[in-house]
């Protein structure tokens, strides 16, 4: 038909209507997830001190020279040094201290010997661990054998030598999942610069929607969009709202709308956007704000997801995307352009989910329709490099939607795909 529009379209007028949200400063614990504005400089030297990778003793290298169980070096020890110790004391010739990893290797000394190289201070052969702290509280004392000789600096982590102060510990740009978080709590930080996580309202349209938990009456279903979408929302990192089903009536749908409108980053809502007498989106969208236009319905190039709805609304011009009803088409849609334009708006450079391809696996070719790109649900299975189609293609198929990993691309000239046939897939977040 000459006028759908085709997907690539769509996508790139949401796409280029879509403006990155202010950086704003977060805590740590709730920054997770988003995008840096900053560099992140390292302020002072990780590890900030010379520290020890091992339990044993710190020595120096004149006295464990040829060393050997048969002919151990016996050494004084003069004490302990444990994580956090702020004045270890120093270790002079003919001396050892004990030390644990993590502490601060102490002065003078050259190296650290694993306690298992050493008699643990027993006077017996070779120690498995040290003697607890709670057997003698006053620390270690008296003599070590010491039974191999260390490298020069054996088992010590030199200062800066995971990352020198002054340096970028992570560029403006850098998605913050948890190495990250742990890097910047490492080097101090309590807060950074981030985008924040858009706010989704997402509201359900129809007069047949019933809550789960509810008793369903005659010709009326339960409302799966709403918490398929939130979830949707914030599997794409948004922090995402759900308005209860709205009824097939303008007036309640546009007083939703403008109460959710302070509240949003970016509305969308599912349902009322084809042909029939109760589609009530486009009714209530046509003059939101008394703005005719502001929100055009298109029909796409695209199965699942023909009838879409696309707009700027409110005073402050919150992009709002209308979704099919259909819970597959919603939840392709979804994929298709909400994802991305949630992830523009919270910073992301990448926007899409990933792609690769795959060999169809299949018993019969599958049909597919003239002109428009068709989103097939399917497992994929990465070792042989094959697809499974689960499910038939009908947008009311939750049951087999549950079940899939992924979206076969179908291209907008091909009707009919034969079994073995590379296909694009669109891999969607893995089940476990
Ligand atoms: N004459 C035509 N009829 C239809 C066309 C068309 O081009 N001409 N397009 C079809 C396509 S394709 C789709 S997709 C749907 C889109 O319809 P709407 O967006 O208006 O959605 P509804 O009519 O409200 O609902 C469609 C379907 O989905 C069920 N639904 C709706 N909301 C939910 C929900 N929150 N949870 C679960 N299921 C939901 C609803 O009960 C309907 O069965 O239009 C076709 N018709
Ligand atoms: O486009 Mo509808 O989404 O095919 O079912």
């Amino acid at each position: 038909m000459a006028d759908l529009t085709s997907v690539d379209d769509h996508l790139a007028d949401i796409l280029g209507a879509m403006r990155p949200l202010d950086a704003i400063e977060l805590n740590l614990a709730d920054a997770h997830g988003c995008v840096l504005t900053e560099d992140v400089l390292v302020p002072q030297a990780l590890p900030p001190f010379d520290n020890s990778s091992m339990d044993g003793y710190a020595v120096r290298l004149a006295d464990v020279e040829g060393a050997s169980e048969a002919y151990p070096a016996v050494l004084r020890v003069v004490g302990d040094v444990a994580a956090g110790s702020g004045a270890p004391p120093v270790v002079r010739p003919g001396e050892a201290a004990r030390i644990m990893t993590g502490a601060p290797v102490p002065p003078g000394a050259e190296a650290v010997v694993p306690v298992e190289w050493t008699d643990g201070g027993s006077g017996g052969g070779p120690a498995e661990s040290m003697a607890p702290h709670s057997s003698r509280p006053e620390g270690a004392g008296g003599e070590v054998r010491v039974h191999r000789t260390p490298a020069p600096g054996a088992h010590i982590r030199r200062r800066g030598s995971d990352v020198g102060a002054g340096a970028v510990a992570l560029p403006a740009g850098s998605v913050l999942g948890a190495p990250q978080l742990g890097l910047l709590a490492a080097i101090g930080r309590p807060a950074v610069r981030v985008r924040p996580r858009p706010r989704v309202v997402v509201i359900s349209t129809g007069s047949e929607l019933t809550q789960p938990g509810d008793p369903l009456r005659p010709g009326r279903i339960y409302d799966a969009n709403g918490f398929l979408l939130a979830a949707a929302a914030r599997e794409a990192g948004a922090d995402a709202y759900r308005v209860a089903a709205v009824a097939d009536d303008a007036g309640t749908l546009r007083a939703t709308l403008e109460d959710q409108l302070v509240r949003a980053d970016l509305i969308v809502t599912s349902g009322g956007v084809s042909v029939g007498a109760y589609d009530v989106v486009k009714e209530a969208l046509a003059d939101l704000d008394g703005s005719p236009g502001r929100v055009e319905f298109r029909r796409l190039a695209m199965q699942p997801g023909k009838p879409q709805g696309f707009g700027l609304v409110g005073p402050d011009r919150i992009p709002l995307l209308a979704l099919p009803g259909n819970p597959v088409s919603a939840y392709v849609s979804f994929e298709i352009f909400v994802r991305p334009a949630l992830r523009a708006m919270a910073g992301h450079r990448r926007l899409h989910r990933p792609r690769t391809r795959a060999r169809l696996a299949a018993g019969a070719p599958l049909p597919s329709p003239a002109g428009r790109r068709q989103f097939l649900r399917g497992l994929h299975d990465p070792a042989g490099g094959t697809v499974r189609p689960v499910g038939g293609a009908g947008s009311h198929l939750i049951a087999a939607l549950a079940q899939a990993d992924c979206l076969l691309t179908v291209p907008e000239d091909v009707t009919e795909v034969a079994p073995g046939t590379e296909l694009e897939v669109v891999l969607l977040a893995p089940a476990d």
